[in-house]
C-alpha cells in the first residue's frame, strides 16, 4: 500500500516558492490500478515522482506497506527504487543499444542478477510483453506501441512490486493505446503488481483503473472507484473529463432537450443490472411512454454499464421514476 499523508509539494522558481500538490491524502491499495487524472500543470507527475522520491516532499509523510520512506538516503533509497517499476510518455529506451540489451540494463546496474538469470529474464520478459522476434532490433526500428512494450519489459526486469506510469500511452494512437493498456492490466493480474498511472485521459482510467484520484491545481478535488468517479463525477474537473470522453456537448445537450416534451431522466445501470429488461414494464404498470434521446452500453475495467437519457411522457411519471429507483437503477433527474 502506498501512503500520502498530508503532503505538499512546492518548487523554488526564481526565488519564489511555487506550490505543485496541497494537502495530499491518498492510499493507493496493494494490487490495484489506480489513476491519477488531471489536465497540464495539475501536478500528475510531481505526485508520480514523489512515490520513488526523484522528487521530495516539502511536508508531509509517504509510507509505502506501512514504512515511512520520506526521509530515504543512499543504500535504502536504491533497494526502494529497484522496487518500483517505470515507463514514460516517450518510452526513454537507449537508443543505441538493443531491445534485448535495453531490458537487461536495470538487471545490469542492480547487480544482484547473474548472466543466466538476466538472459533467462530477458527471454521470458519480452516473450510476455510479445516482443520475443524483435530482441536484436534498435528502438528506432520498432513502432511506438512495441517501444513502450520495450519500456514495459525492462520496468519489470527488476521485480517491483510498483509500476508507475508516466502518460505511457497518450503516444500512441487509439487502438495501441487498448493494447497496451490491456497488457498493463493483464500483468496487474498476474503479477499482483501494484499500478499507479497517470493521465489526462478517461479512457485509460476506464479501461484499467480500479479506482482514481482527480487533481485540479494541486489538489485532489474528487476520488473513488473507477465506476463511481466515472459514472457520478461530482466535481466540475471530473463532468468536463467524463463528457469530453463521451462526446457530451453540455450546451448543444440542454438546446436538444428544449425541443423534447416530458420528464427527462438519465438512467445508470451497472453490473446485471445492465441486461434486465425492466423499462417495458414499468412503463406498462404506470402508464408513460418513453422516448430514449440517447443511450451506450460499454464497460468500466470489467463491470458492464448502461447509460441512457429518456423523456417520460404521460400517464404516472412519479411512480415510474420511484420503480426505477427501486430496480437498482441510479436516476437522475435532467429536467423536473
Ligand atoms: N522541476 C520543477 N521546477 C519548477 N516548477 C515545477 C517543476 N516541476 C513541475 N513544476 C510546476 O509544478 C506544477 C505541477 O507540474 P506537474 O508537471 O507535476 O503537472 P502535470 O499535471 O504532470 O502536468 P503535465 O501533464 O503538463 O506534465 C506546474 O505548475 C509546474 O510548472
Amino acid at each position: 500500500m502506498i501512503e500520502f499523508e498530508d503532503v505538499q509539494k512546492s518548487y523554488r522558481v526564481e526565488g519564489r516558492d511555487v506550490s505543485a500538490l496541497r494537502d495530499i491524502n491518498l492510499e493507493v491499495r496493494a494490487g490495484e490500478v489506480f489513476g491519477v487524472i488531471g489536465h497540464s500543470g495539475a501536478g500528475k507527475s510531481t505526485l508520480l515522482r514523489l512515490i520513488n522520491l526523484i522528487e521530495r516532499p516539502s511536508s508531509g509523510r509517504i509510507r509505502i506497506d506501512g514504512e515511512d520512506i520520506t526521509d530515504s538516503r543512499g543504500g535504502e533509497l536504491m533497494a526502494l527504487r529497484r522496487g518500483i517499476g517505470m515507463i514514460f510518455q516517450h518510452f526513454n529506451l537507449l537508443s543505441s543499444k538493443t531491445v534485448a540489451e535495453n531490458v537487461r540494463f536495470p538487471m545490469k546496474l542492480a547487480g544482484t542478477y547473474s548472466r543466466d538469470q538476466m538472459q533467462h529474464r530477458v527471454d521470458h520478459l519480452l516473450d510476455r510483453v510479445g516482443l520475443a522476434d524483435q530482441a536484436n532490433k534498435y528502438p528506432a526500428q520498432l513502432s511506438g506501441g512495441q517501444k513502450q512494450r520495450v519500456g514495459i519489459a525492462r520496468s519489470l526486469a527488476c521485480e517491483p512490486r510498483i509500476l508507475l506510469c508516466d502518460e505511457a500511452t497518450s503516444a500512441l494512437d487509439p487502438q495501441t493505446t487498448q493494447s497496451v493498456l490491456r497488457l498493463l492490466g493483464d500483468i496487474n493480474r498476474e503479477l499482483g503488481l501494484t499500478i499507479v498511472l497517470i493521465t489526462h485521459e478517461m479512457d485509460a482510467i476506464r479501461t484499467i483503473c480500479d479506482r482514481v484520484a482527480v487533481l485540479d491545481a494541486g489538489e485532489v478535488v474528487e476520488q473513488g472507484t473507477a465506476a463511481q468517479v466515472f459514472l457520478h463525477p461530482r466535481h466540475q474537473t471530473t463532468q468536463r473529463f467524463v463528457f469530453e470522453t463521451e462526446h457530451i456537448d453540455e450546451d448543444e445537450r440542454q438546446e436538444d432537450f428544449a425541443h423534447v416534451p416530458g420528464r427527462v431522466l438519465r438512467l445508470t445501470f451497472q453490473g446485471e443490472a445492465t441486461y434486465t429488461p425492466m423499462l417495458g414494464d414499468i412503463a406498462r404498470r404506470t402508464g408513460v411512454d418513453y422516448s430514449i434521446l440517447s443511450g451506450r452500453i460499454d464497460h468500466i475495467k470489467d463491470i458492464p454499464y448502461g447509460q441512457i437519457t429518456l423523456s417520460l411522457i404521460g400517464g404516472d411519471t412519479d411512480s415510474a421514476e420511484q420503480a426505477l429507483h427501486g430496480a437498482d437503477v441510479s436516476v437522475e433527474v435532467l429536467r423536473p
